[in-house]
């Protein structure tokens, strides 16, 4: 799995390396050696600067500076701060540059081949402002290539947020595993390319900081996803309800119920208000609509409970009778809502907790706005320092698992496990997307598999679709599109 470790993890994980044995100026001795392999890789950087901080990021820039000028490259070093107020690993790695170092302020960057960016990392502490904004300001505005050390400077590894400025890097050099930063917007278009380097520090520190941010990959659920059984009959790959509001916004449900049936449903039933019926009937036939006025005639629907799973939300109004449905759908089953039914819950987080403690497991998708709509008035959940941050507070709140979208969804549970996406191309966002997002996690949930994993594998299969499907998609392509997905996940799972 490939895990996310914010600054604390990463710090521990420097540790571990050298409590194991690792010297640490060898750690920085291997980092500023990535730097320089990453700055080499560039064409014609024969006139490279560096830019070095006051701490340890500055140590690695003062070691790349080294090996470079060791490899031919016309190096200068540029200091922000005094020499003499360097201490640990990061004087160490200075003494060993035998080359000037510069004042920033002397420096023409516009003149550079490719300037590296080690003014501060991990260690950031507060906004940048002073000598040090200005300096970052000016980097931004050279338009040279920047080559980042492992964050460009200003940007926050653990929120991905700038801090008083960032400059665009072209490619950012990160070692042992990401941050969350690397993923969260806007710091993930800030980096540029990003590249882990393996500056020796073993694996196993991974099961001493069991981390519990992870990047939305495959191998994150891939153990629980539902490969159809070879002697399974329908049933087996569960039963789903799309609960569709009239004629007129039909369209949004219709969209969820094929989510539901291409991620593998066995069925899917629509409950529709009776004058939507012909629409639902006459799109797949494999769909089946079935007459639902009233929250009553919901309940009496779900009487069979093979119909286990239901999502309501998709073109469904927000409000009294939303809520109604919702509460005839929940008791004991496993429920995703998503849109309006969100809605109808503003300001009201602990009305969704409710309907979670009641059924046998809850996915919500907000986007942005529905969010603050849900969690209104709630500081502590509104005002959490990043996205992910804001998504785990969500998910405590309400007993649920919440996938908050954009163009880097996090999903979090309850118990603190996270995982940010990156595979979702801009285009994606275009109308019905989240409903067919919302019928994909419906139709994983139908087939058993756990809610979080559900959620992950959901959001994952929904970036994926839409790349498939690539450039012009409208969200009806996105459920067509999971077939090319799906053949090439079968293959890898065996299945
Ligand atoms: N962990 C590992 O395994 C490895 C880590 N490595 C490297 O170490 C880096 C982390 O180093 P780090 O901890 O020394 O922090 P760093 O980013 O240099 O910044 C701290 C300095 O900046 C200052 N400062 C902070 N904010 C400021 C502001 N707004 N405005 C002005 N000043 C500000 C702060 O000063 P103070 O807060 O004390 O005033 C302090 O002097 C990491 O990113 C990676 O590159 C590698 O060598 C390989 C192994
Ligand atoms: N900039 C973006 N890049 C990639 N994906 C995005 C971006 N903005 C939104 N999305 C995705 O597009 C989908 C839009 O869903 P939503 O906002 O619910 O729209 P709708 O209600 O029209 O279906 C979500 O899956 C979201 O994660
Ligand atoms: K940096």
């Amino acid at each position: 799995m490939h895990a996310l470790l914010d600054p604390q993890e990463m710090a521990r994980a420097d540790r571990y390396a050298v409590e194991t044995g690792v010297a640490s100026f060898t750690l920085m001795e291997r980092a500023g050696t990535a730097v320089a392999d990453a700055v080499a890789r560039f064409p014609l950087p024969t006139r490279v600067v560096v830019l070095c901080g006051p701490g340890n990021n500055g140590g690695d820039g003062f070691v790349a500076a080294r090996v470079l000028a060791q490899r031919g490259f016309r190096v200068r070093v540029a200091l922000l701060g005094e020499a003499a107020r360097l201490t640990g690993d990061a004087a160490k790695a200075a003494a060993k540059w035998r080359g000037p170092v510069e004042e920033p302020a002397v420096l023409d960057l516009t003149e550079a081949g490719v300037i590296v960016d080690a003014l501060f990392g991990a260690g950031l502490a507060r906004d940048l402002d002073g000598a040090a904004k200005a300096l970052v300001q000016r980097m931004a505005a050279s338009g040279r290539p920047i080559i980042a050390v492992d964050l460009p400077s200003g940007l926050d590894g653990a929120t991905g947020k700038v801090r008083g400025a960032a400059a665009q890097a072209k490619e950012t050099v990160t070692f042992f595993r990401r941050k969350p930063g690397h993923l969260l917007e806007p710091g993930r278009r800030l980096c540029g390319r990003v590249r882990v380097a393996d500056i020796g520090i073993p694996e196993a520190a991974l099961a001493v900081i069991r981390p519990q941010a992870f990047v939305n990959m495959p191998d994150l659920w891939q153990d629980a996803f539902p490969l159809p059984a070879a002697m399974g009959h329908k049933y087996d790959r569960g039963h789903a309800v799309v609960v569709s509001g009239g004629p007129w916004t039909s369209g949004a449900a219709h969209l969820a119920a094929k989510g539901a049936l291409r991620a593998g449903a066995g069925l899917v039933t629509v409950a529709c208000p009776p004058a939507a019926l012909p629409l639902h009937a006459a799109s797949y036939a494999a769909l089946m609509p079935r007459p639902v006025a009233d929250a009553a005639d919901l309940a009496l629907l779900l009487a069979d409970r093979r119909l286990g799973t239901v999502v309501l939300g998709p073109g469904l109004g927000a409000g009294a009778a939303t809520r109604a449905l919702i509460d005839a759908a929940a008791p004991g089953r496993r429920l995703v809502l998503d849109a309006d039914a969100l809605t109808s819950y503003e300001g009201a987080p602990w009305a969704v907790a409710a309907v979670a403690g009641r059924s046998a497991g809850l996915i919500v998708t907000p986007h942005e706005g529905e969010f603050a709509r849900l969690f209104r008035g709630d500081r502590e959940v509104l005002e959490a320092p990043s996205k992910l941050a804001r998504t785990r507070a969500a998910a405590r709140r309400l007993g649920a698992v919440v996938v908050l979208k954009g163009p880097d969804t996090v999903v979090a549970a309850p118990d603190g496990r996270a995982a940010i996406a990156e595979n979702a191309p801009a285009f994606l966002a275009t109308a019905g997307a989240g409903d067919v997002l919302a019928g994909i996690a419906t139709g994983l949930l139908a087939q058993g598999m756990p809610v979080f994993e559900a959620a992950c594998a959901a959001v994952w299969l929904h970036g994926a679709a839409a790349c498939s499907a690539g450039p012009g998609l409208v969200a009806d392509d996105l459920p067509e599109a999971l077939r090319a997905v799906y053949a090439e996940l079968y293959e890898k799972l065996g299945g």
